[in-house]
């Protein structure tokens, strides 16, 4: 059943007298529980895309709906994880995954204790975000997105400024978190790798304006190996839509 439905969206940005046609009439549906991975080059409007889901931004044309509601406006039920964790510095882990709400309130404290419990950072309650690590502080940023029982999770690149190592944990916590909590996911990623391993549909976007230029399904059940002859053979399927995209950009730049 659909839970995120994208209507002939189209967005462009005056600046100055010049327009800037960075999205041009994007249809895509998501499916509840679904977990959509988008690539595509630097610029191409993922951003873009992703804030408009988020309502963060609702200056385009076309329509957005969420669960059959037009979006008009950010909420609870789009929760959004941006590149860098933006924790509060003054706030413990527990009291930044609360941020709002007390934790005096029985519920919430047992909500905030699973959470913790879930992104592995028990025994880090009491922490400050200077104590941790660029993956730890990240998790406490997925907790709190969680906490508000969002019906999306809308995550930007979320594990870009993260170590390969690191990363690769992360991707293990996000899927471990997915199976749990069923929320519906839109990742953003340059990575294809985590793209393909992530996503149960990889939407590959062609950029000036952006459009998708294919999306891909990974047949593939979870857990799912890298090294296996299956998954490699799905990256070669993204990498070819995205070379062809890089082809296209070539041609652009070049005036051809
Ligand atoms: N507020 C704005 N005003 C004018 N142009 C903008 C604005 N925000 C983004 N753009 C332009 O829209 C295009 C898409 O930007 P966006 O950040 O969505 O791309 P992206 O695919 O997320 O890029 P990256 O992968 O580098 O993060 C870019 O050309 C950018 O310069």
């Amino acid at each position: 059943m659909t839970l995120l439905e994208l209507n002939h969206l189209t967005k462009t940005f005056s600046k100055g007298r010049e327009k800037v046609h960075v999205l041009k009439d994007i249809s895509l549906n998501v499916k509840r529980g679904e977990f959509l991975t988008i690539i595509g080059p630097s610029g191409c409007g993922k951003s873009t895309l992703l804030k408009a889901i988020a309502g963060l931004d609702t200056d385009y044309e076309g329509d957005i709906r969420l669960d059959g509601e037009i979006i008009t406006s950010a909420s609870v039920h789009q929760g959004f994880i941006f590149q860098e964790p933006r924790l509060f510095p003054w706030l413990t882990v527990e009291k930044n995954i609360a941020a709002n709400l007390s934790l005096k309130d029985e519920k919430v404290q047992a909500e905030v204790k699973k959470l913790i419990k879930l992104v592995r950072l028990e025994g880090f309650e009491r922490a400050y975000p200077k104590e941790l690590s660029g993956g730890m502080a990240q998790r406490v940023a997925i907790a709190r997105a969680l906490l508000r029982k969002p019906k999306i999770l809308l995550l930007d690149e979320p594990f870009g400024a993260l170590d390969a190592f690191t990363r690769s944990h992360m991707q293990e916590a996000l899927l471990d978190i997915w199976k749990e909590e069923k929320t519906t996911m839109v990742f953003v990623t340059h990575d294809i790798d985590e793209a393909v391993y992530l996503g149960n549909k990889v939407m590959i976007m062609s950029s000036r304006p952006g459009t998708i230029q294919k999306a891909v399904t990974i047949d593939l059940p979870f857990p799912r190996k890298k090294t296996t002859k299956l998954f490699q053979d799905y990256r070669q399927k993204v990498m070819g839509e995205f070379e062809k995209v890089e082809e296209l950009e070539l041609v652009n730049s070049a005036g051809i």
